[in-house]
Parts: structure tokens; sequence; C-alpha cells
């Protein structure tokens, strides 16, 4: 925990150890994280397979990077609900929901741009 009586430094270095923390849990206990992310490595793979431009290169890094942003996020609401009321309750249930709907926009993101950089591409192989 950060006390309020650390320097300005230490506070940094242990908010960056705590982010760091955070980042190694999603991407070792949440399954929707993982899936994100090995996308996110095969468009990479991808991109180096077609030798995409610069400009492709920070779209699609920027939708991946929005992707696992929301999806974090998602995950963050889900425990807060978790944590709030663990039984069942009709307004957990619309939180969820629409938390869960955050990732589905930048999914939605993604695919297009992906789709306009590898389809014309993947069509040119045959
Ligand atoms: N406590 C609850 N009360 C009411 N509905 C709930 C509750 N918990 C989950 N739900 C419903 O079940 C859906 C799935 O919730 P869950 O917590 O299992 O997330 P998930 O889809 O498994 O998330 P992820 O795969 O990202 O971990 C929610 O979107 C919601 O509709």
């Amino acid at each position: 925990m950060i006390d309020p009586n650390d320097s300005f430094l230490v506070g940094r270095l242990k908010s960056i150890k705590y982010a760091l923390r955070g980042t190694w849990i999603l991407i070792t206990t949440e399954d929707s994280v993982k899936v994100q992310l090995s996308f996110g490595v095969l468009v990479t793979i991808l991109g180096f397979y077609f030798g995409i431009s610069s400009t492709e290169w920070m779209m699609q890094t920027l939708v991946i990077g929005m992707v696992l942003v929301a999806e974090s996020a998602n995950t963050a609401i889900e425990k807060i609900a978790d944590f709030v009321n663990p039984e069942y309750h009709k307004q957990i249930e619309v939180i969820k929901d629409v938390a869960a709907g955050a990732p589905s926009f930048a999914a939605f993101a993604a695919i297009v741009i992906c789709g306009i950089i590898y389809v014309p591409r993947v069509i040119a192989l045959f």
C-alpha cells in the first residue's frame, strides 16, 4: 500500500509494482484476457509475416491495447460486483452485462481494423 509519507519516487515505484502485479493476475488467471492476448500475439505474427506498414502497426497496436484495456476493466468491475454482492441480483446482472459490452465494442473495432489490414493480403495469397 502507498504510504502518504513515501517520497514521490517511492510512491511511483510502488504504483508500478502494483500495476505489474495486476497485469500478472490478469494474464495468468483470466481466460478472457488470455484469449484476447493470444489474438494479439497472432495478429502481431501476421503483421511481421505480411510486412504491414507503420500506420497499420499503429492501428493494430491501438486496437489490441483497446481490447485488453476494456477486458481488464470488465474483469475489475466483475470482481467488484462479486465482492459487493456474491448472490444473484438483477442489478448485478445488468452491471455485469453492461461491463461486458465494453470489450465487445473494442473487439468490433479490432475485427474491422484487422479485416481491412489482412483480408486483401490473405486473398492475394490465392
Ligand atoms: N450475482 C449475479 N447476479 C445476477 N446475474 C449474474 C450474477 N453473476 C453473474 N451474472 C450473470 O452472468 C453473466 C456472466 O457473469 P460472470 O461473472 O460469470 O462473467 P463471465 O462472463 O464468466 O466473465 P469472464 O468470462 O469475463 O470472466 C453476467 O453477465 C450476468 O448476466
